[in-house]
């Protein structure tokens, strides 16, 4: 990709008309959201509309940081040096100083997590001292030393970092715990970057992938073959019944022609000897003389050879019999022992698809769950602030103090729908093992979200291309049944409105424990690309009907796409279930002073009260917080299954090239900087990889 300055013109000096949004936090968690009018400070209620703040309010509260003060968060810190430690008498209390907050306290909790915190008193909360600000405090420093000196095989200092943490930063516990997990291996093979590198772990993915493919197909084979075995097993056991049929009734047949025979051979005697008494079978035979003897005798032989020949066939059929029955234990022996390979194979099977999960999610997790992208509009010339000095780093350029701000990935103005696809892909992909996976557009009006999410019908944009995708790989895997079901929502003025329902109805939202449900919500399944594709259009003709209705513009509500997948393993009959979020937010721009008024007025409210709803659930993510207050909004609390947990989130900040666009594109470029230290605040995903690894 090609880095370059992007324009050349000075930056402009905009004019601050905008009207400033403040969150007042109330203790029981209520979030509102006031501005001041005319001298009064007004709040925006969600049934009485806009009404002056409460006194009485004030003391049972605070005011916290909205998303778009720009000036106040702490961004800068980046790319300065951070200054130095003061090592205080009781280790778990410290100070160190950050440009732009000053001297700060940090302390370690003993809680769930032993992690260096500070109070920052911009926004009112304990937050988790990163990892490289942690290294800079004496006492930290020289136990990631010590624990460095006992185990020099293990470089990153990260890692030990991460492993201090968990053990309470108690050097020695660490140490033991290296030497434990690694043992003789140590010295030679543990490098903390090369066994966690993430095209190592894309490789050992890749060959997990190739395994659970070669196992899959064996066991399809091992079945069809015991699927044969039974089908023999059932026409070998015709195959006796029939034979102990046939046996029986040569039986039958010998013993009657041996009863013929003996009859005969006495009539014969009898005749001989003369002294025949004439009983009621000999009447047929009438009259007996001595010279029908000859005939009698030759057909007394073949009585007897008939005989002879039935006890032959007879014989032959018992002989048969005991080979189908040979045959018949052999293949019930061989049945079981199939049946045992095929459970040892679907053992197997599951730990590896559990093993392949765990590799994708250490993957992502090494990535950061919360994966944050930068994208600016395609350029209409109208820039020359903006700097592109890598593929993570952007820099703005205001009045000539450069603001540096790092992403996951920063896409240029030329990067393409598909390039932009292509970064969220793995996210994306761990939908279709049960993760709940969320991708949110965030950004000012015209920085291109709705291109970025939805597209158009030459370039579509990630909804499409992620659905498709989707059910690719559900049609792909023959061993999972997939259900897909598509929802579209939009959230305008905090009401919730069915986008696939003919009458656009408002509905409400409930929820049961982790479990968020929007009611009498319609869902349409999707089968193939054409369904996607004509479900989505149906639910963009029915915001545009609605938003032309209201007399409002769509850019003013949060659009939401939601794929429900559920799937059945027909292997292990494992179940799971899953969501893609697709959102395309409303736009963040703070709105003038002249506009401030009406309708515009509520809207710009109820933005901004979800909005910071969203940076608020972020931040207590962020500090690992015990409550995370997503019913703030209905935004976050629709978005909370997808923010929580296991789920795993990605967020497009989309900016304007446009100078005139600055102060906006500073803001969101630092909502979205403030969201990535989310991920470098996660301390494990490096160890539980080690531990894997035993
Ligand atoms: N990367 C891009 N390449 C080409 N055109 C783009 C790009 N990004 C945005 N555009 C175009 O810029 C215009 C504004 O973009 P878009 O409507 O996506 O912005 P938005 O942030 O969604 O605004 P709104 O909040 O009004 O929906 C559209 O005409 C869109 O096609």
């Amino acid at each position: 990709m090609i880095r370059a300055k992007y324009g050349t013109q000075d930056a402009l000096e905009t004019e601050d008309v905008s009207l400033t949004f403040e969150s007042f936090q109330h203790q029981n968690g209520t979030l509102y959201t006031c501005f001041t009018q005319n001298g009064i400070r007004m709040y925006f209620d969600d049934e009485k509309g806009i009404v002056p703040f409460p006194e009485e309010l004030y003391s049972q509260g605070k005011f916290i940081l909205t998303y778009s003060e720009s000036d106040k968060t702490f961004e800068n810190v980046q790319d300065e040096s951070i200054g130095t430690a003061t090592h205080l008498e009781n280790y778990r209390t410290s100070s160190l100083y950050i440009p732009g907050k000053g001297m700060v306290m940090t302390y370690i909790f003993e809680e769930r997590m032993n992690v260096c915190k500070y109070y920052d008193s911009d926004s009112g909360a304990w937050l988790i001292l990163p990892l490289l600000w942690e290294m800079n405090l004496d006492f930290i420093l020289h136990r990631v030393q010590q624990v460095k000196k006992a185990v020099p095989a293990i470089t990153d200092y990260k890692e030990i970092l991460a492993a201090l943490r968990l053990c309470n930063y108690d050097s020695d516990e660490v140490i033991s715990m290296f030497y434990a997990m690694f043992g003789d291996s140590l010295g030679s093979t543990i490098n903390g970057q090369q066994d966690f590198d993430p095209v190592i772990l894309q490789r050992d993915l890749a060959k997990k992938e190739k395994q659970l493919e070669h196992l899959a197909k064996t066991l399809q084979e091992k079945e069809t073959e015991l699927e044969n075995m039974h089908s023999k097993y059932r026409y070998l056991e015709e195959e006796k019944h029939l034979l102990i049929q046939r046996t029986e009734i040569l039986n039958d047949k010998v013993a009657k022609l041996q009863y013929e025979h003996d009859k005969y051979l006495k009539e014969i005697n009898d005749i001989k000897s003369q002294n025949v008494k004439i009983t009621n079978s000999m009447k047929n035979h009438l009259p007996l003389r001595k010279d029908l003897l000859p005939k009698m005798l030759s057909e007394a032989r073949q009585l007897y050879a008939a005989n002879h020949q039935l006890r032959v066939l007879t014989a032959g059929s018992l002989s048969e019999m005991g080979l189908f029955i040979e045959r018949l234990k052999n293949t019930v022996v061989n049945m079981r022992s199939s049946t045992k390979e095929i459970e040892e194979i679907r053992a197997l099977y599951q730990r590896e698809t559990l093993e392949r999960k765990l590799l994708y999610n250490q993957l992502q997790e090494l990535r950061g769950n919360i994966r944050v992208f930068c994208r600016c509009r395609l350029d209409d010339g109208k820039g020359g602030h903006l700097e592109f000095p890598t593929e993570e780093e952007i820099i703005v350029n205001q009045n000539g103090n450069r603001k540096r701000f790092r992403f996951d990935q920063v896409f240029l103005p030329q990067c393409t729908q598909e390039d932009v696809f292509e970064g969220t892909l793995p996210i994306i992909k761990s939908c279709v093992d049960g993760y709940n996976v969320c991708i949110l557009a965030y950004g000012q009006t015209g920085s291109g979200k709705t291109y970025t999410m939805m597209g158009n019908e030459q370039k579509p944009g990630v909804n499409i291309r992620s659905i498709r995708e989707l059910l690719h790989i559900c049609q792909e895997r023959d061993n999972i049944k997939y259900i897909l079901k598509i929802s579209m929502l939009e959230i305008y003025n905090e009401n919730v409105c069915d986008l696939l329902s003919q009458n656009g109805k408002q509905l409400e939202i409930r929820s049961q424990g982790k479990t968020v449900t929007v009611q009498g919500l319609t869902e349409i399944e999707v089968l193939t690309e054409d369904d996607i594709k004509n479900t989505i259009l149906f639910g963009e003709k029915n915001r545009t009907v609605a938003s032309t209705k209201m007399n409002t513009e769509s850019s003013r509500s949060h659009l939401m796409v939601i794929l429900r997948l559920n799937g059945v393993d027909n292997i292990s009959g494992a179940v799971s279930s899953s969501t893609l979020t697709l959102c395309d937010l409303a736009g963040s721009e703070r709105i003038s002073k002249t506009e401030a008024a009406g309708q515009r007025l509520v809207e710009a409210a109820a933005i901004n009260k979800s909005l910071t709803a969203l940076g608020q659930v972020f931040t207590a993510l962020k500090t690992n917080s015990m409550h995370v207050p997503y019913r703030n909004s209905k935004l976050t609390h629709l978005l909370q299954p997808s923010l929580s947990g296991q789920a795993k989130a990605c967020v497009f900040v989309n900016i304007s090239p446009d100078k005139k666009d600055i102060g906006e594109t500073i803001s969101s470029l630092q909502f979205g900087s403030s969201i990535q230290q989310i991920a470098l605040g996660k301390p494990t995903p490096h160890l539980s990889n080690m531990k894997n690894g035993q």
